[in-house]
C-alpha cells in the first residue's frame, strides 16, 4: 500500500508543476482585472461607432497600416479594425457579447470572486452570441452588419440542410435549452412566479389597505385630541395621547422591523451572488423608552467557502460510483436453474391420522408419569411436527424436562427432542418427525418474499423452521459460522446452499470466495465461476485450494488483506465495510490514495478437521485472527467439519464463532461440542438441523440444492462475460523455502536431533512415525516435520504420500547438521 501511495505521488508531479501559472496574485489580479475592463469599455465604444461609421470605414481597412490614412471611428484605426473583424467577419451585433463577458472578466479580476462561475457566463454567453448572431442572420440581406458573416453563414449552412422552417425550429429549441438549462425556467417554475406575484399583489393591496386605516385613524385621533382641548377636559385630552403614542409607536416598530427585513432581504440575494463573500451584518434595535437603550445584534459570520464540494461536483457529473459497472451486463442466475421438487402440490402433507396417533401416544405417556395435560397444539413442519402442550395447573416443568429420556424412549420414534419450556411461550414443546418429511427445495427458499426482500449485507436463505417459515439470515451479522455433523447428515449440502443463496443476491462484483476443499470433490464445480466469484493468491493456478500448504498462505494472504482494509477504513474515517463502501459510492474517497470498492470476503473451509490436523498452529493461528478481526472489514469465514471433537473445535474457534449449525451428530458430547447443550444426536439427518447464534437454539430443515442444480447454476454464470482474472489476494511471502516454517535453529525442538535421527534411520518421512517413535502429540511432531524441512532433512508435503527423506544415513546426518 506505501508503495503505491508513493508512486502516485510521483505520477501527479508534472501536473501540480504546470498549476501555478494561472494563480495570479492579488496585484496581478487588480492590474490584469482592470486592463480588462477597460478594453470592454473600448470595444462597446468601438462596436457603437463601427455601426454609424462602418460604410465609410470600410474601403480604408485594407490601408490601416498607412498611417496618413484617416478614419471614422471613435477608436479610429484600433476600432475600425478590432469592429471589423468581431461585427462584420464575425458575429454582426451579437458581438457585443464579446464586449461584455470582456468586462465581467474584467470584475472578476479586479474583485478577485470565484473564477468558477466565469467559465459558465463564457460558455452561455458565447452561445447566446452564436444564436443571435443564426437568428439575425435571416436579415442578412437587408443589412449585413446585423449577423455578421458568421452568423450569415451559419444560418445560410442550417437552411441548406434543414430548410427555412427547421432551421427556426432548431434555434426555438436552442431558446428552450437556454431558458430551461440557464435560466431554470420551467413550467413550474412560471406557474409558482404567478402564483407568488399574485399572492405578493394581494399582500400589497392589504397593507396599502391597513395603512390608509392607520392615516385615517390618525386623522380621527388628532381631531379627538383637538376635540377635548376646546372642550377644555384634560383629563379625557392625556389619557387620548398616551393611546396616541401607543399606536404611533406600534406604527414605527411596524416600519422598523419591515426594514429589518429589507436588510436582510438585501443581504441576503448579495449572498446568492457572490457565494464566497462573508456576510457580517449589525442590525440596532432602538427602543422606545426615553432613555434609548441601544442593542447591538450581530449575526454570525458565514464561513468562507474555499472551493466547491468536489465529491458532491462528482457525482452530479458522474453519478454514485458503481462497482458492477465492469460486468455491467451480468445476469443473475434464474430461478428456473433450480428443481421444483414439490412441483403440482404443497410441500407439505399433513396426514390426520398420524396426527391423532402421535396425539394419542404422547398423552398416555405422559399419563404414564402422571402428568396430566390441559392443552395440546401440533404446528406441521417440513420434516418433524412440533406438539405444544400446556399442562395441568400444579405439574412441574422440571419434572417433565427430568423425563426427557424416558418420554423420548416412550413414543419410540428417532428424532424426538423436548423442549420444556419453549422460550417465551411458556409451553412444553414436543418434536416429533414425519413420517414423510418433505423436501425443502432451494426453489422454494429462493423465491420467498423474505429472501427476495432481505434487506441484508450477505443473505443467506438456510431452509424452513419448524412451521414452515423460510429462514433467512445474515452472514455479515453472525459474523462467522460453523458448520458440524456427522458424515452424510447434509453439511456439504448446507455449504451449497449457503453459496447458492449468495450467488443469487450479490453481484461478481461484491462478493468474493476463497475456497478451500482438502476432499477436492465438493467444491470443484464453483471453478466454472472462477473469474467472477473466486478469489486466489496471485501465483497458484488454481483457485479452489486442495493443498493443505497452501492454505496457510492463503489465510496469512487474508490476514495482509484484513490490515490493509483496516487501514482503509482508518484513512476514510469509517467503521465498518458498508460505511466505508457507501464513501467511496458516494465519490468521497479518492482513487489515488489507494481507496477501492471492497468486495466482501467469504472464507469456506469444507474440512475443518483436516486442516487442523495436518497444519495445526499454522493455521488456528491466523484462523483465529481473522475470525477475532475481520467481522468490520468484511472478511466472514464458513468453516465445516465432520469431525466435532474439541482438539478441533477448540475453545478459540467456540469463542469466535458465535454462530453454529449442527446437523446430526451421534454423541450428546458431539452435540455439546458443537452447540454446547445436546439435542443434535436426537436430529433426524437428511438436513434436520440446529442452528444458534449464541442464545437460542432453532431446528430447521436446510433447503435441499442437488449437485446438478449448482451446476447449471455455475455453468449460467461461467458462460457469462467475466473479469479477466479471479480477484487477486495480496501476496504472501513466506519465510525463506516458501513454506513458512520455523527455520531458526534456536527456536529448534528439544527432541529436533532425535527426529531427525528417527527419520533418517526408518528413511520415511512421516509424522506418525515420529508421534509413536518420541511419543509426543500430533502437532508437536507436526513442527518437528516442519523443522525438518526447513533444515532440508526431509521433503515437502506430498499430500497422502509420507515426505521423502534428504539424507540417506546417520553419518551423512551428522555431516549435514555440523555444517548447518
Ligand atoms: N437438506 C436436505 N434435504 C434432503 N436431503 C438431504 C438434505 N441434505 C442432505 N440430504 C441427503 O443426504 C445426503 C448426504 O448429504 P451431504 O453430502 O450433504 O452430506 P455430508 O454431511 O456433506 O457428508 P460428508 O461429510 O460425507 O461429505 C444427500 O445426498 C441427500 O440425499
Amino acid at each position: 500500500m506505501a508503495k503505491k501511495k508513493k508512486t502516485t505521488s510521483k505520477k501527479k508531479a508534472p501536473t501540480k508543476f504546470k498549476k501555478p501559472n494561472l494563480n495570479f496574485s492579488r496585484k496581478q489580479k487588480v492590474i490584469l482585472g482592470s486592463f480588462l475592463i477597460l478594453f470592454g469599455i473600448a470595444l462597446v465604444v468601438a462596436f457603437t461607432s463601427f455601426l454609424f461609421n462602418w460604410k465609410v470605414d470600410q474601403s480604408t481597412l485594407s490601408q490601416l497600416s498607412d498611417r496618413s490614412v484617416e478614419t471614422q471611428n471613435w477608436l479610429s484605426k484600433f476600432g475600425a479594425g478590432i469592429s471589423n473583424f468581431f461585427i462584420y467577419k464575425g458575429f454582426g451585433v451579437a458581438a457585443y457579447s464579446i464586449a461584455v463577458l470582456v468586462t465581467l472578466t474584467g470584475f472578476y479580476f479586479f474583485l478577485g470572486l470565484n473564477k468558477n462561475n466565469l467559465k459558465t457566463f463564457w460558455f452561455w454567453g458565447v452561445l447566446v452570441m452564436l444564436w443571435f448572431s443564426t437568428v439575425l442572420g435571416f436579415f442578412a440581406e437587408s443589412n449585413a452588419l446585423l449577423g455578421g458573416t458568421i452568423g450569415f453563414e451559419t444560418n445560410d449552412f442550417l437552411q441548406d440542410y434543414l430548410g427555412f422552417t427547421g432551421t427556426v425550429l432548431l434555434l426555438a429549441f436552442i431558446f428552450i435549452v437556454y431558458l430551461v438549462a440557464r435560466l431554470n425556467i420551467t413550467p413550474e417554475a412560471v406557474a409558482k412566479y404567478f402564483h407568488q406575484t399574485k399572492k405578493e399583489v394581494a399582500k400589497d393591496f392589504d397593507e396599502a389597505q391597513q395603512q390608509s386605516t392607520v392615516a385615517q385613524e390618525e386623522d380621527n385621533l388628532s381631531e379627538e385630541i383637538q376635540a377635548p382641548t376646546v372642550k377644555g377636559d384634560s383629563a379625557t385630552s392625556e389619557e387620548t395621547e398616551a393611546e396616541l403614542a401607543i399606536k404611533f409607536e406600534r406604527k414605527e416598530e411596524g416600519e422598523e422591523s419591515a426594514s429589518i427585513q429589507d436588510t436582510t432581504e438585501n443581504s441576503s440575494v448579495e449572498l446568492e451572488n457572490t457565494s464566497t463573500v462573508s456576510q457580517k451584518e449589525k442590525i440596532v434595535i432602538k427602543s422606545n423608552d426615553e432613555e434609548d437603550v441601544e442593542m447591538e445584534v450581530e449575526t454570525a459570520e458565514e464561513e468562507e467557502e474555499v472551493e466547491e464540494n468536489l465529491s458532491k461536483k462528482l457525482v452530479e457529473d458522474f453519478g454514485e460510483f458503481d462497482p458492477t459497472l465492469d460486468l455491467k451486463n451480468y445476469k443473475f442466475p434464474t430461478i428456473e436453474l433450480l428443481k421444483d421438487y414439490n412441483a403440482g402440490g404443497s410441500s407439505i402433507t399433513i396426514d390426520q391420522r398420524e396426527l391423532e396417533e402421535n396425539k394419542d401416544n404422547i398423552v398416555n405417556t405422559l399419563k404414564n408419569y402422571k402428568i396430566e395435560i390441559a392443552q395440546i397444539k401440533a404446528t406441521v413442519g417440513p420434516t418433524v411436527t412440533l406438539y405444544e402442550i400446556v399442562p395441568e395447573a400444579g405439574v412441574r416443568i422440571s419434572k417433565i424436562k427430568n423425563l426427557e429420556d424416558d418420554i423420548a424412549l416412550s413414543l419410540s420414534a428417532l428424532g424426538i427432542r423436548i423442549i420444556a419450556p419453549i422460550p417465551g411461550r411458556g409451553t412444553i414443546g414436543i418434536e416429533v418427525p414425519n413420517k414423510n418429511a418433505s423436501i425443502v427445495s432451494m426453489r422454494s427458499v429462493v423465491a420467498s418474499s423474505k429472501f427476495q426482500n432481505a434487506e441484508m449485507q450477505l443473505p443467506l436463505a438456510m431452509g424452513k423452521t419448524i412451521s414452515n417459515e423460510t429462514f433467512v439470515v445474515d452472514l455479515a451479522k453472525m459474523p462467522h459460522l460453523l458448520m458440524a455433523g456427522a458424515t452424510g447428515q447434509g453439511k456439504s449440502v448446507g455449504l451449497n446452499c449457503i453459496l447458492t443463496s449468495l450467488l443469487y443476491q450479490k453481484h461478481p462484483a461484491e462478493v468474493k470466495f476463497v475456497l478451500v476443499d482438502p476432499k477436492k470433490v465438493e467444491l470443484t464445480l464453483f471453478n466454472k465461476i472462477e473469474r467472477h466469484y473466486l478469489a486466489k493468491l496471485p501465483d497458484s493456478e488454481e483457485a479452489i485450494i486442495t493443498d493443505n500448504t497452501k492454505v496457510i498462505n492463503t489465510l496469512n494472504s487474508l490476514c495482509i488483506e484484513m490490515d490493509n482494509r483496516y487501514e482503509l477504513l482508518k484513512d476514510a474515517m469509517v467503521r465498518n465495510i458498508k460505511e466505508y463502501n457507501e464513501k467511496f459510492k458516494a465519490r468521497k474517497l479518492n482513487p489515488e490514495n489507494g481507496h477501492k470498492f471492497l468486495p466482501y470476503i467469504v472464507l469456506v473451509v469444507d474440512e475443518f478437521a483436516d486442516l487442523i490436523m495436518t497444519a495445526g498452529k499454522e493455521v488456528e493461528t491466523p484462523i483465529a485472527r481473522l475470525a477475532q478481526l475481520a467481522r468490520a472489514i468484511g472478511i466472514h469465514l464458513i468453516i465445516a467439519t465432520q469431525r466435532p471433537s474439541v482438539n478441533v473445535i477448540t475453545g478459540m474457534i467456540k469463542a469466535n464463532f458465535p454462530a453454529r449449525i449442527a446437523f446430526r451428530v451421534t454423541s450428546k458430547i458431539d452435540s455439546r461440542t458443537i452447540l454446547d447443550s445436546g439435542g443434535a444426536e436426537q436430529l433426524i439427518g437428511r438436513g434436520d438441523m440446529l442452528y444458534t447464534q449464541g442464545n437460542d437454539l432453532v431446528r430447521l430443515q436446510c433447503a435441499f440444492v442437488d449437485t446438478p442444480e449448482v451446476e447449471k447454476i455455475t455453468e449460467f454464470i461461467g458462460s457469462q462475460k467475466a473479469y479477466p482474472d479471479a480477484h487477486k489476494l495480496p501476496e504472501y511471502e513466506s519465510e525463506e523455502s516458501g513454506t513458512g516454517l520455523d527455520i531458526d535453529v534456536d527456536e529448534r525442538d528439544k527432541l529436533f536431533n532425535q527426529a531427525a535421527e528417527v527419520l533418517v534411520t526408518a528413511q520415511q518421512g512421516s509424522a506418525s512415525l515420529l508421534q509413536r517413535k518420541l511419543k509426543v502429540g500430533y502437532n508437536r511432531a507436526g513442527r518437528l516435520i516442519d523443522q525438518l524441512e526447513a533444515a532440508g532433512i526431509v521433503g515437502p508435503f506430498e499430500g497422502s504420500k509420507a515426505r521423502q527423506v534428504l539424507i540417506t544415513d546417520l553419518i551423512a546426518l551428522e555431516e549435514h547438521l555440523n555444517n548447518e
